[in-house]
């Protein structure tokens, strides 16, 4: 069985967040999110032949099958919550490899893969602004209370290509209360393909 390589260098973006004795669903969750975003990729690269969509849809439902009884409420599941492991053990945002990390600026790597593929080899227009809102949140919420996205602006400069390696750099513009304003550029060597300006709103106790 092929699967793809999770090895890796990051710092830790979520600060005291990842520090979980025994993380749900154990050391393989980092696999298990890997090999599923190295599926959509294949899915999404690809033109199968008929009798081979036929098998893998099979395949598709019967895993699934297999997983549905182990759904659980929302405090309980583990995907998007393994903030020990690159990527939160999500797969709907891309994986964020970052070099550096505070409560007031961040840097991160990332790639496209075809999954998120738009158009003339360029990533989908809805999934630059899905990068900037996990990376600004991961900063926006580094040592702070829970904040979330009160408006997220994205400025598109060029095109982001897929299968490129992409840098994201991030920074605290002001603090003012509950609000923090931040600023984000998403790039490919020295382009900037694109800009972002986001208020996230520290939400109040109790604040779903
Ligand atoms: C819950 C998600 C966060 C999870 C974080 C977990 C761990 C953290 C670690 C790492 C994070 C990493 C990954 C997390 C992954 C993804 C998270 C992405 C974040 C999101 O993707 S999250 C979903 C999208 N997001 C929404 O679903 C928000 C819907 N909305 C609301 O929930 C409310 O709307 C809220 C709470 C925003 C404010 O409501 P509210 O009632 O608490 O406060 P209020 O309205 O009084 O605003 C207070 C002051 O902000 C000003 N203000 C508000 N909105 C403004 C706007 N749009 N423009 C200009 N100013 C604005 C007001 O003018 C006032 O300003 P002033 O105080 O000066 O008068």
């Amino acid at each position: 069985m092929s699967e793809v390589s999770t090895g890796h260098a990051d710092s830790r973006p979520y600060g005291r967040l990842a520090d979980t004795p025994e993380p749900a669903g154990g050391a393989d969750y980092e696999r298990l999110a890997a090999n599923l975003r190295h599926l959509l990729d294949a899915v999404g690269g690809a033109r199968l032949p008929n009798p081979l969509v036929s098998r893998v849809a099979d395949q598709l439902a019967e895993l699934g099958a297999q997983l549905a009884p182990f759904a659980v409420a929302e405090s309980e599941r583990v995907a998007g919550r393994r903030f020990d492991l690159p990527g939160r053990g999500q797969t709907m945002v891309p994986v964020l490899h970052w070099d550096e990390a505070d409560a007031h600026h961040g840097r991160c790597r990332l790639t496209f893969g075809r999954h998120y593929l738009g158009g003339g080899g360029a990533a989908h227009g809805g999934a630059v602004p899905l990068v900037f809102d996990e990376a600004l949140s991961a900063v926006a919420n580094r040592d702070r209370p829970m904040a979330r996205t009160a408006y997220l602006h994205v400025d598109y400069r060029a095109i982001v290509p897929i299968d490129t390696e992409l840098w994201v750099d991030v920074e605290v513009d002001r603090v003012e209360g509950r609000k923090c304003y931040l600023r984000g550029g998403l790039h490919h060597g020295d382009v900037l393909c694109a800009q972002a300006e986001a208020l996230f709103v520290e939400l109040r106790p109790g604040q779903p």
